[in-house]
């Protein structure tokens, strides 16, 4: 059976309570209190605001309006009509122009607010080879790209959002609570034969309901918390799933592998169908409940005031007033209650990012407190009692010294897992675990080529230039480059978008990598297995040629072929447990079967 790998960032708290809303200040704050464009952004809530506002405060006169145009009604004032007709068709412009902006600058900030937010997460996750570590370290599991794409345009969007309704819940109450309680004069509350007049007995009865409601709504809503915390997990994951089998279309193929896939992607959309269900279920009888209180608010205000109104207290006009004073206080009052689904969607966004930037964190402490590696810049290669470790706290190399001047070339090899790899990792800079010290110029003058090459997106021109070669190399160069690394057949092809890391063969991305060491000249070249796909005398002739354009060039390679033996000078042998040792290059140690003295045939492994 399949354990999913649970996500670190999974939360406990699951109500609205001081440590949510301390996640949301976090998250939020920064954008508007320390980021470069705060200013623009407090304008564009200022803005927010204020139209927000301001369509109250029509909301507010349109009411009073009701009040004179009902009773303009009731009495045949046909002037009295015409004239409310006017103040009608003034105040219902100042509110569409209000609501256009009130939308377009919440939108705005939104947008602003997002680009911002996708600008700050991309840089933690880029920086300090974060996104890497988070694999090595087991941290990135559930789907960072899915948190950046999605997640922060959904907490600006929600955040931005639920502010301006509750902003207007609060300015509606504050609108309306006087006059609900002024009108609330005239109610009759007939109790026991009697009638009573209760001080603003509507606000009253508007207050006890939305805290009814919004008690019916938490118990009811909260579990639509986790379950669209989940649901935006299991969807990332389904859609992972399709995008490994795009990536990974060709052995796929080969190994007619089509109803494993298919099994597991009806598996991973299982679970996105049922935790959906449960959500659309739970979102049904949240849906009852809250069709039931907002249709019972209707007519409450009615049923209140309907004694006053038979007896003839009061006038249509003031049922209508009442009706809309009623509508407004209670729903700012169960504003929550209304849109509780919104705030679980929004608790769940929050939740999930407050874990990413958790483990984001995690990440960033462990790599201080894993690497003990002092780095320099030199012109040479020196490493001094470097100790290389496995996560686990494995030992892979122990106390290396090793020294290589410029033009110099070392081959490491070692049996498959004694980390010749890792060694490259640590002298990269990109492995986390071991102590030390390593000298080195600097990254623009070491480029370290790993067996699979990585081409990006884009034209082939782009794949040569990767990742720091210069755009304004001309055509002419990049057109002899191709011809020496033997792609002279992809020269017409230059300019093409293709995806190049599935069209090419295996051997012909490594070439393409070899042809960037010929384009960016560096003065240390690593290479891990980086010509292990290619035909040996390919191999050969591409070894031999960077021997003889880029002399100074020094050379650290790993290979298990003996065809590499003579384009390097020395040999560094990694025999396991963290042993290591300088041997000639004709020895063939004794732990790999060799006799300890004799030099390996011509095309034998070398292990
Ligand atoms: N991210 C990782 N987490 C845990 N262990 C790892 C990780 N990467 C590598 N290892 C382990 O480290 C050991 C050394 O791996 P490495 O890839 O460096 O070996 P290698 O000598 O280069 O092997 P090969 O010749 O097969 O390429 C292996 O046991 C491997 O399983």
């Amino acid at each position: 059976m399949e354990h999913y790998r649970t996500d670190a960032g999974v939360s406990a708290n699951q109500r609205f309570n001081r440590a949510f809303f301390r996640d949301v200040w976090r998250l939020a704050k920064p954008y508007f209190a320390e980021s470069g464009e705060r200013w623009q952004a407090r304008a564009l809530l200022a803005g927010v605001i204020l139209t927000t506002v301001g369509q109250v405060y029509i909301s507010l006169r349109i009411t009073n309006w009701y009040n004179s145009f009902y009773n303009a009604l009731q009495t045949y004032d046909s002037a009295g009509f015409w004239r409310l007709m006017g103040v009608f068709a003034v105040l219902a412009s100042i509110y569409i122009v209000l609501s256009v902006y009130q939308s377009y600058l919440t939108q705005l900030l939104d947008l602003r607010w997002r680009r911002w937010l996708t600008g700050t997460f991309l840089s933690r996750y880029l920086s300090a080879r974060t996104y890497y570590h988070m694999e090595v370290f087991k941290r990135g599991q559930d789907n960072p790209d899915q948190r950046i794409a999605d997640d922060l345009s959904s907490f600006a969007q929600l955040t931005s959002s639920l502010f301006s309704g509750m902003l207007s819940a609060i300015a509606n109450l504050v609108a309306f609570i006087g006059l609900l309680w002024v009108l609330s004069a005239k109610v009759i509350v007939p109790w026991g034969g009697v009638e009573h007049h209760i001080p603003g007995f509507l606000v009253w009865v508007a207050l006890l309901y939305a805290v009814a409601w919004t008690w019916v709504a938490a118990r009811v809503g909260n579990p639509l918390i986790h379950l669209n915390y989940h649901q935006q997990r299991l969807q990332a994951d389904f859609r992972f799933s399709l995008m490994r089998l795009r990536e990974n279309s060709e052995a796929v193929a080969l190994y007619g592998g089509e109803a494993k896939e298919r099994a597991n992607f009806d598996r991973r959309f299982d679970h996105v169908f049922g935790n959906y269900k449960r959500l659309i279920l739970r979102q049904k009888r949240f849906n009852w409940f809250s069709s039931y209180f907002s249709q019972v608010a209707i007519i409450l205000p009615f049923l209140a005031a309907a004694s006053a109104y038979f007896a003839k207290a009061v006038p249509l006009g003031f049922l209508m007033q009442i009706s809309s004073a009623f509508g407004n206080v209670q729903g700012a009052f169960a504003y929550i209650a209304q849109s509780y689904d919104s705030f679980a969607n929004w608790h769940a966004v929050v939740d999930r990012l407050r874990g990413f930037l958790g483990i984001i964190e995690a990440v960033e402490t462990l790599q201080l407190d894993a690497s003990q590696v002092e780095r320099h810049t030199g012109s040479r290669l020196k490493v001094a009692a470097l100790d290389v470790r496995l996560p686990g706290g494995q030992v892979v190399v122990s106390g290396l010294n090793l020294e290589v001047g410029p033009g110099e070339r070392l081959l490491v090899t070692g049996p498959s897992g004694t980390g010749k790899s890792t060694l490259m990792r640590v002298l990269a800079g990109i492995w986390p675990f071991g102590k030390g010290r390593i000298e080195l110029p600097d990254s623009g003058k070491s480029l370290f080529l790993p067996q699979k090459p990585y081409l990006p997106m884009g034209s082939l021109r782009n794949a040569l230039l990767y990742p720091s070669g210069s755009p304004a190399t001309p055509d002419t160069r990049l057109f002899d480059v191709l011809d020496a690394v033997g792609l002279a057949h992809l020269i017409a092809q230059l300019g093409d978008v293709e995806p190049w890391s599935q069209m090419l063969s295996l051997g012909e991305q490594q070439r393409v990598a070899i042809a960037r060491v010929l384009l960016q000249q560096p003065r240390y070249v690593f290479l891990d297995e980086a010509t292990s796909a290619l035909d040996e005398p390919s191999e050969r002739a591409l070894y031999l040629m960077l021997t003889e354009l880029l002399p100074q060039t020094a050379m650290i390679s790993v290979g298990h072929r003996s065809t590499l033996i003579a384009f390097h000078q020395r040999r560094l042998h990694l025999s396991g447990g963290g042993r290591w040792e300088e041997l000639p290059l004709t020895h063939v140690p004794p732990d790999t079967g060799g006799s300890g003295v004799t030099a390996p045939a011509p095309d034998a492994p070398l292990i």
